[in-house]
């Protein structure tokens, strides 16, 4: 029940926010998300302009639309790196588009696969997917089609034998039809675009995308060279986080490719330029375009201008009556918002769907019994890379079309998922490298609409909001304690004093005593709070580099961890089944499983 004035003090913050980041004349250009020309003075073709704006409503392109069609269409490598829901998916898709559609003689499926946009995720594939659908709608003769893990083989080698034009896909599949799939035809591939390149490699599918660079002939030999003959290859890379990782694959995939939002000095002579012609982009500036993504994209990523990114100062073991307090506070805000919350693991969305979905409450415990309700009124949905495949697309799906709801996953969806009308992110386990904060807060505030971000920190764990600060984004704090009040207890508001800690703020003590009741009266919730408590310590152990400094196990308390899954037993009972399973890991490892053990963790926490 958040309150007039808890309203207030958002407003009030979202001003202070406003103040601070009124854009003066320079950043205007940075804050723009549309460019002031048209699709047709880019260079397309009509009938796909006409279909830009009937069917999905475009207008005008965005900036990088506007900066990377032409020269997309001029037919230079590219890498194009631009904030998230920029539009970077239209930018790629409607130059090939265009030249598919504009062959003297048709296209036919016979000719087999002309494009191959490779993907990290299942859901990223059908999304791109569904948006090529759209745009081929009036081009009936070229083809559009999936591949991706989970999906039946079976069926995708009857669709790649009978032809399909351009091509989505997740690269382990990909590769198992290049390698098994004899009547997959691709000798006329013309395009390969590595849309999220970096997470592409991040998930570890570095080798695979070797493997499918040799068997599309398309590998580079040395800078200037690729192997193939024949047919002229062009080849795309995309993300918000084009960082030094992908070097590697930029030097193998593109041949004296055009940088696109990576020197921010170019990027803003090109948005002057707006509506470049394809002949006016390339050979003259070669030296403008380096290979190698210039060290100044590096440090600072760039996320939305209009985007409120906060944070708050949890104690460990107020963490989850906080999650809790937070999200009834944000639905009652504004009921009809989606809002999605990023944990570290499977286990740990499991418990918290759970939870969330059968949690009752009574605000008034006086009446108890008749007048508990669920403690979060909205729809709830869950997303991980442990789910069938079909409640993932279901889940996918729904959320999508869904007014009002919340959703709980993995980073499964911090990568290029476009869920319409979500208003917040919050990101309860904290995401560790700066580029998955990036793209986690990008499922909001996408192509210049409103949005805002939480980030939950415990104490400990302060000193990451400077390593974000090291990459251009800077957080300010969200006051918690202001939350609390604003709920009344006991049928009436707080009268508390005004500087009480947060773990003994009288709504956190009983929200606490409520939630661990209730799992200790539910064996399976029990359960499932126990498998969470333990893979999240293991997700909390596997941070690397710099950040193995600032989240520390050993500056946790097990107790309070346990504590954050509702679960009263002391940390040694827990512990033990920790202790247990880390036993029992260890004889695995000596039985010569490791690497592949190794694999299907990394799989469970990267591509969870
Ligand atoms: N020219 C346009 N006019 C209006 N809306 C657009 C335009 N181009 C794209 N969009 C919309 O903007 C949203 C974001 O687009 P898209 O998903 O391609 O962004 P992105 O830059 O790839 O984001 P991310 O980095 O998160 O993957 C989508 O809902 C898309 O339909």
């Amino acid at each position: 029940m958040a309150t007039k004035k808890s309203d207030k003090l958002y407003k009030e913050l979202k001003n202070e926010k406003n103040k601070k980041d009124a854009p003066t004349n320079d950043e205007s250009v940075e804050g723009k998300i549309f460019a002031s020309c048209s699709f047709s003075s880019l260079g397309l073709h009509p009938t796909l302009c006409d279909q830009l704006r009937e069917r999905m409503g475009f207008e005008v392109p965005t900036l990088v639309q506007a900066q990377a069609i032409p020269v997309i269409l001029s037919g230079r490598h590219v890498l194009v790196n631009a904030a998230t829901g920029t539009g970077k998916t239209v930018a790629y898709l409607a130059p090939i588009i265009h030249h598919l559609q504009n062959y003297d003689h048709r296209i036919e499926r016979s000719d087999g696969t002309f494009a191959l946009v490779l993907v990290p995720t299942r859901e990223l594939c059908l999304q791109v997917y569904e948006i090529l659908q759209k745009l081929l709608h009036r081009f009936h003769w070229i083809v559009p089609g999936y591949v991706m893990g989970g999906e039946n083989r079976s069926k995708e080698k009857a669709r790649l034998r009978k032809g399909i034009s351009v091509l989505v896909a997740t690269p382990g599949r990909l590769l198992d039809h290049l390698k098994n799939t004899s009547s997959f035809i691709y000798s006329k591939l013309r395009w390969i675009i590595f849309d999220e390149a970096d997470r592409i490699l991040e998930l570890g599918f570095g080798k695979e995308i070797e493997e499918i660079l040799d068997h599309l002939d398309t590998r580079t030999t040395n800078d200037t060279m690729t192997k193939h003959s024949g047919v002229s290859r062009q080849n795309l890379l995309l993300s918000a986080t084009l960082n030094e990782k992908v070097n590697h694959l930029a030097k193998i995939s593109l041949e004296n490719p055009v940088t696109i939002g990576l020197d921010d000095k170019t990027a803003e002579k090109k948005s002057k330029i707006e509506s470049l012609s394809p002949s006016e982009s390339d050979e003259d500036n070669e030296d403008q375009y380096p290979s190698k993504i210039p060290s100044s994209s590096i440090g600072d990523y760039k996320v939305p201008t209009q985007l409120i990114q906060r944070y708050v100062k949890v104690p460990c073991g107020s963490r989850l009556p906080a999650l809790l307090s937070i999200l009834k506070y944000l639905f009652e805000r504004e009921p009809s918002q989606k809002i999605v919350v990023f944990f570290s693991t499977c286990d740990a969305v499991d418990f918290h769907y759970s939870l969330l979905s059968e949690f009752e409450f009574s605000f008034h415990p006086q009446t108890e019994a008749e007048n508990k309700q669920m403690f979060l009124g909205c729809k709830i949905f869950r997303l991980h890379g442990n789910m069938q495949q079909e409640d993932r697309r279901t889940t996918f799906q729904s959320f999508k079309t869904e007014k009002a709801a919340l959703l709980l996953s993995t980073d499964v969806a911090a990568r290029g998922l476009d869920f319409p009308n979500v208003r917040c992110i919050v990101q309860y386990d904290s995401p560790g490298e700066a580029t998955e904060y990036v793209h986690r807060v990008g499922r909001t505030a996408r192509i210049g609409e409103r949005g805002e971000s939480l980030l939950f920190l415990q104490p400990v764990e302060i000193d990451y909001l400077q390593d974000l600060e090291k990459h251009g984004v800077s957080l300010t704090e969200l006051p918690l304690l202001s939350v609390f009040d604003s709920f009344p207890l006991y049928g009436q508001k707080n009268h508390i004093k005004k500087f009480v800690a947060i773990e003994s703020h009288p709504w956190v003590l009983c929200l606490q005593k409520a939630l661990e009741s209730f799992i200790m009266s539910k064996p399976k919730m029990d359960k499932s709070a126990k498998t969470g408590f333990c893979s999240w310590v293991r997700a909390y152990t596997a941070h690397r580099g710099e950040l193995k400094k600032i989240f520390m196990i050993k500056k946790l308390h097990l107790g309070h961890v346990a504590k954050s899954f509702a679960l009263k037993q002391q940390p040694s009972l827990v512990g033990k089944s920790y202790g247990k399973q880390t036993k029992k890991r260890k004889r695995f490892h000596k039985q010569g499983e490791i690497s592949k053990r190794r694999k299907v963790s990394s799989v469970t926490k990267c591509r969870p």
